[in-house]
């Protein structure tokens, strides 16, 4: 329909009071956007249509919901889902990250925000990120905030759950997911990337696994859309360092410096008030924690807060959770220890 009856029959229903015709008329103005390849614009009209004033309120609650996702592709022999759909309403507030690695995500959200006026200079954005680092140091909550600030769902690919015991199998369903990805525009999380490499050191295995993992990045290279792609591991060091290569960034997510642990602790304690406490004694106490073991320990010292009836956090409260935490840290490095010498006791 021409651009001036779609906007006579906006205001029509407008002034009627007709939700779903203005919803409608709306839907087709953010349809021909897209169809301008103007992904942006039909973005943000999308959200204030849906989202209204922030109020998280749909304008048209009555009518279907907005956006039906495809249902998701499963995994032939287990009847699982290959992957998740997620929406987050998250931003740079929610992650505590070093300022070289804020520096370069923002970057990659520049260049993929403004992919229009690189590609009419021949260019394109970072669109292939590894993000490596011990587990809980906030790979997959990025990977969250990226998605947030970028105004697009997320897909979750748990690449563990994608690789099947039959590696035949395995292609099919990275096929699959590929398929799926491109009936839109997305940031995709392959969680667990080190699965492809992971358990297969058989010679045979190890070559198949090679050509696999070629595949998975060949796929990113040739998609036809503009998605985000973020692959993440806590175990960098079983990939092939050609893979690495095959990356835009590579982005190493490290267990928190004093200064990220002290934002870290300020951050999981904004909900309480803490007066009488000097964080910097437990800043001190947890070298090594990760962001997710100060969120738990926050959540414990609030608890006990909570649960006593004040509204105050004391030094007490803290020192408890961390104490724990520290005490658990203990049991486990032990038993991983404990693990480890009888590994090795037996292949003597
Ligand atoms: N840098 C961080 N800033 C803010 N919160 C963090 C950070 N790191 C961890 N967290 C908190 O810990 C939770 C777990 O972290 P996250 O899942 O992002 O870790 P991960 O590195 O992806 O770990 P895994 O490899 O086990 O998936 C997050 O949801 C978040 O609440």
């Amino acid at each position: 329909m021409a651009r001036g009856e779609i906007l006579k029959k906006l205001f029509q229903s407008f002034s009627r009071n007709e939700r779903e015709a203005f919803y409608a008329a709306a839907q087709e103005i953010i349809e021909e956007e897209k169809s301008k390849s103007h992904h942006l614009l039909a973005k943000d009209l999308e959200k204030i249509l849906h989202n209204g004033n922030g109020n998280g309120k749909t304008l048209a609650s009555n009518v279907a919901p907005w956006h039906q996702f495809p249902e998701p592709p499963k995994d032939k022999e287990t009847g699982l889902p290959l992957l998740e759909v997620k929406q987050f309403d998250l931003t740079w507030n929610h992650v505590i990250l070093s300022e070289t690695i804020f520096d370069t995500l923002n970057e990659v959200v520049l260049e993929n925000r403004k992919q229009d006026v690189l590609a009419a200079h021949g260019l394109r954005p970072k669109n292939k990120l590894l993000l490596c680092g011990p587990p809980g140091c906030g790979k997959t909550q990025t990977a969250k905030v990226l998605s947030s600030v970028l105004g697009l769902p997320l897909v979750y690919i748990n690449l563990a759950a994608v690789f099947s015991s039959y590696l035949g199998e395995t292609a099919t369903n990275l096929q699959k997911i590929f398929t799926y990805i491109e009936q839109d525009e997305w940031v995709v999380l392959f969680d667990e990337f080190d699965a492809i490499a992971r358990d297969r050191d058989t010679p045979n295995e190890h070559g198949e696994v090679k050509r696999l993992v070629n595949s998975l990045l060949q796929l990113i290279d040739n998609t036809e859309t503009s998605s985000l792609f973020v692959a993440a591991t806590n175990h960098e060091k079983l990939l092939d360092p050609a893979v690495w290569r095959r990356f835009d960034e590579v982005i190493f997510f490290d267990r928190p410096t004093v200064e990220l642990r002290l934002a870290l602790f300020t951050r999981y304690l904004a909900a309480v008030r803490y007066p009488k406490v000097d964080l910097t004694e437990f800043v001190g106490m947890t070298e090594g924690a990760t962001g997710a073991d100060i969120e738990r320990i926050c959540a414990d010292a609030m608890k006990a807060a909570i649960l006593r009836g004040d509204r105050e956090l004391t030094e007490y409260d803290l020192a408890t959770a961390v104490k724990r935490y520290l005490a658990r840290e203990r049991v486990i490095c032990n038993s991983t220890n404990f693990l480890t010498s009888s590994s090795n006791d037996e292949s003597v």
